[in-house]
């Protein structure tokens, strides 16, 4: 068994979420490669210490760049706000660190290009943290159109809908809400939630090219949390855009913070010649599936419940009809980085396909700004 020593960069939501997938990947996957908590990195000393003691992280960093100058550090973990994505890449893979940053890669198209330069120039293992690939059920959608079974595909849909910014007074900027400050955050909802959708439908349609796209900013000032004056929203609080994809099917998306009830309904729909597939991360554990092929008196929308051996992942979890849930895509992207060093493979996304999807968002940015279509 090698280890694998983690310099993690952020105690939040995410590094929560990929702290628990580095503590229990090898306790349910046969893998030559272990991680090892070894830093973990924040500004704030006492709160990274709190989390460093709660998880075990051997030590902490108050400066991301003494994390990276330590010899001890073979992986560094990017979970902090987007605009801080680029400089620490590129000084990770300088360094000779396995570098595995959060999405979106990058604030733009620009400054994802030079982090491949950076990674694939340095020749280091990279790899973007798009978990919804590795809910099985998803997993299942990616087998199942490979295998031909939908035939040729006509449509694409996708949804990522929220509320939680609809309250006037939920300021922009500061540690709790980077998201709604566009120099955190590069845009709202585009780079933030419809990223997710993109990566997932570019993994399973291939790719876009050419986007058609409308944003609207609802609240048009917000206090800035750290000047404490009103200041002017410059992030899309919502976004909707159609695509061409590159295999001649129709793309349709949509994103926004203003859907009153909805707090995380990521969706999908695929629908082909001789079949069709829809997933919904309310109940992640299923897929939906209609085949045309089945006996016309029983053909209709199968509920298939992802919890068999036979499906992605689920054979290294509990007996079939028992699920698991949004932490386990973390723990599979973990397993698979780790397999991946097994067997000196590169994991995906890696950080030229998440450059794929940032073209993207930029191109979708571009086209609400121009009204125009504008190719990717
Ligand atoms: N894959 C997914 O589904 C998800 C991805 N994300 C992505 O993960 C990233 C982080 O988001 P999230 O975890 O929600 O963010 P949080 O706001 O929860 O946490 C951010 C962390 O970054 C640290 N931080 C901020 N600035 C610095 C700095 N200069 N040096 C070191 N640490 C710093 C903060 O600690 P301190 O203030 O002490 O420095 C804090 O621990 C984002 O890119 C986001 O888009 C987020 C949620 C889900
Ligand atoms: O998947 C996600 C769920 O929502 C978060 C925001 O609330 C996103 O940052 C994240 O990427």
């Amino acid at each position: 068994m090698k280890n694998v020593n983690i310099g993690m960069i952020g105690y939040g939501f995410m590094g929560k979420a990929h702290t628990n997938g580095y503590a229990q990947a090898n306790h349910f996957f046969k893998l030559g490669h272990k991680p090892v908590l070894k830093a973990l990195c924040a500004r704030n000393a006492e709160k990274a210490q709190e989390f460093a003691d709660n998880w075990g992280y051997e030590s902490i960093e108050t400066d991301w760049r003494e994390l990276l100058k330590r010899d001890d550090i073979d992986a560094v973990d990017i979970c902090v706000p987007n605009n801080l994505h680029k400089e620490i890449s590129i000084a990770a893979a300088e360094a000779g660190k396995a570098v595995l940053c959060e999405k979106p890669l990058a604030i733009d198209v620009a400054e994802g290009e030079a982090m491949c330069e950076a990674v694939e120039k340095a020749g280091v293992p990279n790899m973007v943290w798009y978990n919804y690939r590795r809910v099985p059920a998803v997993s299942l959608a990616k087998q199942i159109i490979d295998e031909g079974r939908l035939g040729k595909i006509f449509h694409y849909r996708a949804n990522f809908l929220q509320d939680w910014t609809i309250n006037a007074d939920v300021p922009q900027g500061g540690a709790a809400t980077w998201r709604l400050d566009a120099e955190a955050a590069g845009s709202g909802v585009t780079g933030d939630l419809l990223a997710h959708c993109i990566d997932t439908a570019i993994w399973l349609n291939g790719n876009i090219k050419d986007v058609s796209a409308m944003t609207e900013t609802f609240v048009k000032e917000r206090m800035h949390a750290e000047t404490g004056k009103k200041e002017p929203v410059t992030i899309d609080d919502a976004c909707m855009f159609h695509c061409h994809f590159e295999n001649g099917s129709l793309g349709l998306f949509e994103s926004t913070r203003y859907a009153r009830g909805h707090k995380a309904l990521n969706t999908l729909e695929i629908n082909g010649e001789h079949g069709s597939l829809a997933w919904d991360l309310h109940d992640l554990h299923r897929l939906q599936y209609f085949n045309y092929a089945d006996d016309g008196i029983v053909r209709g929308w199968r509920d298939v419940h992802v919890s068999d051996g036979d499906q992605p992942y689920m054979g290294n979890w509990w007996v079939p009809g028992l699920n698991i849930g949004y932490e386990h895509s973390f723990i599979h992207q973990v397993a698979d980085f780790l397999k991946s060093l097994d067997e000196g493979k590169p994991v995906h996304p890696s950080f030229r396909d998440a450059l794929e999807t940032q073209k993207v968002c930029d191109a979708v940015l571009k086209s609400a700004k121009e009204r125009a279509w504008m190719d990717v």
